[in-house]
């Protein structure tokens, strides 16, 4: 007799297999970096902060901002880690996803520091393929992601010491398979930015009915030949505390 098992039911409810949280342990809302030494950095705009959990890639530590409970896990690297946070941490109680993370410029003048708010993301990896037809869209949450152009347009710095962006992005799987081909297609197609994370949340989001939205700090620009990974590590982290802020204050004022 078959006893196959339907992972989309299996483990609602308990304390999750990868993440290491059980309901109760979290709010509503979850920033979400990739790395997961990023998460004490989102600590430091809360109070009342607890270390929750750090199984594997994904770190977790929550605590409050403007008397909101914050949530920060780690996605870790790469759409299948992050599917697999959006999952467990829903069967947890977080309803709403925000994603701080970096990422490279695909246009001229997008500069490390900058602030990148995602309208959508071409979907160039394979997780999502496991979950939706190909042509079904990755998109954020509308409601979410204007709040987060909101928040970061209003930060002091944003216009003067860094520019507040927003547009397409893509996802991709395989950071040292980005071709100079790949690159000079996206470019063509005026995508903004490519990161390797947000086609998993904001599909998972979707299909799961949750929210999900995206704001990157430019980590560097692969087609204006002035930035390499290395250069201006100040500029970069400049730009994760921006985005935390803004974040943190889209949340709040939707209270998510
Ligand atoms: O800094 P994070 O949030 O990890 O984001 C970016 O950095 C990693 C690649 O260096 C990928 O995870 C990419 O999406
Ligand atoms: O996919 C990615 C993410 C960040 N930077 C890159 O060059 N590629």
């Amino acid at each position: 007799m078959s006893q196959i098992i339907d992972k989309a039911e299996a483990g609602m409810n308990a304390r999750q297999y990868h993440i290491g949280i059980a309901p109760g342990e979290v709010g509503t809302v979850a920033l979400l970096p990739g790395d997961p030494f990023r998460v004490p950095l989102i600590a430091e705009f809360l109070t009342d902060v607890t270390d929750v959990a750090h199984n594997r890639e994904h770190r977790t530590m929550t605590g409050y901002y403007k008397g909101k409970l914050i949530t920060a896990t780690s996605t870790g690297m790469g759409c299948p880690s992050t599917a697999i946070a959006v999952e467990e941490l829903a069967r947890v109680g977080v309803t709403s996803f925000i994603r701080v993370g970096s990422s490279a410029g695909l246009q001229p003048g997008v500069n490390p520091g900058d602030l990148l708010v995602s309208e959508g993301t071409l979907r160039n990896d394979g997780t999502t393929a496991a979950y939706a037809h190909h042509g079904f869209p990755a998109v954020p949450d509308l409601e979410l992601t204007l709040a987060l152009r909101t928040a970061a347009l209003a930060l002091p710095g944003a216009g003067t010491d860094y520019q507040v962006l927003s547009g397409l992005n893509a996802s991709d799987d395989a950071f040292y398979a980005e071709t100079p081909e790949w690159i000079a297609e996206l470019n063509s197609l005026g995508i903004l930015n490519v990161e390797m994370e947000s086609s998993a949340l904001y599909v998972v989001s979707r299909l799961r009915k949750l929210r999900a939205g995206m704001i990157c700090a430019c980590s560097s620009n692969l087609v204006d030949g002035t930035s390499l990974y290395d250069h201006d590590p100040a500029k970069l982290m400049d730009g994760w505390r921006n985005s935390i802020v803004a974040a943190l204050d889209a949340a709040v004022a939707l209270d998510l």
